[in-house]
């Protein structure tokens, strides 16, 4: 990759207004800590790992004790603004922000295990693309559908061309600015922001990423990003 092909600035809108029900954890399970750092601090370091991206916007709860006591806040690069209800609002509150910016990029605080060279192949896609696109990981193993409300199963899904959506996601600033401020308004069910332009008929490009960049949802998880994590660190600093 030239430095002529790097995009100029890019701005990231990082989710962190969670509550973590499902971590079952003391607290937020954005402030759980792999070594010496919370999953919110490795999030946003996997970023900035990456030259072009040159802000980092976190979408925080109003109720966040935390935040500000962590180095992280003191970063100049930071900023923070008050979340929503949703993470879809959060993403909005983020992206209200950046305003002006070109494109940006949306990374859950849960994902600390992003790779530098999956982030670098995403940022590519502003290059042959004015959608934009996200990070994916084909699907492995035989997907069920269960039957509604009960532990069986209704049907096999053909797992063809079936991927898990994994963040970052790319797009231009106004496109998904306006494309998720539409399918808010019209009450659609928004769980990423790739959702949000396929609800405004946009088809945002799959870009094949690592299936170690997991999401910190339940207890067992913490575990493996904190191991997944030290491969990262460990290859990095070879
Ligand atoms: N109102 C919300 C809800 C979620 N998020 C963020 O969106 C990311 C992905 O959401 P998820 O993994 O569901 O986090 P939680 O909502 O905190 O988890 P749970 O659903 O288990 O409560 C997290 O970084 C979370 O902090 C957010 O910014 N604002
Ligand atoms: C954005 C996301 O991580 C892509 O898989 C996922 O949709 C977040 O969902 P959650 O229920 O808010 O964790």
């Amino acid at each position: 990759m030239n430095m002529h092909s790097l995009p100029a600035g890019v701005i990231a809108v990082v989710p962190a207004a969670g509550i973590g029900s499902r971590m079952q954890a003391t607290c937020p399970k954005q402030y759980l800590t792999i070594g010496q750092q919370t999953l919110l601090e490795h999030s946003i370091a996997r970023l900035f790992s990456h030259s072009a991206v040159k802000q980092v916007i976190v979408a925080l709860s109003p109720d966040d004790t935390q935040f500000a006591s962590l180095p992280v806040a003191r970063d100049p690069r930071v900023l923070s603004v008050t979340g929503g209800e949703t993470r879809a609002e959060s993403v909005l509150a983020g992206l209200h922000a950046a305003q002006g910016a070109d494109w940006v990029l949306v990374h859950d605080a849960a994902r600390p295990c992003l790779h530098p060279d999956d982030l670098a192949r995403l940022l590519q896609v502003r290059e042959t693309s004015r959608v934009g696109g996200i990070l994916a990981a084909p699907v492995r193993d035989t997907m069920k559908r269960g039957e509604p409300g009960v532990a069986a199963v209704a049907h096999t899904v053909e797992r063809e061309d079936l991927w898990h959506a994994l963040t970052p996601q790319f797009f231009p600033h106004p496109l998904l600015t306006a494309c998720l401020t539409r399918a808010l308004a019209e009450g659609a069910t928004i769980t990423d922001e790739a959702s949000a332009l396929e609800y405004c008929g946009y088809h945002p490009l799959l870009v094949s990423g690592r299936s170690d960049n997991i999401k910190v949802t339940r207890p067992e998880d913490l575990a493996l990003a904190a191991f997944y994590l030290t491969q990262i660190q460990l290859k990095e600093s070879a």
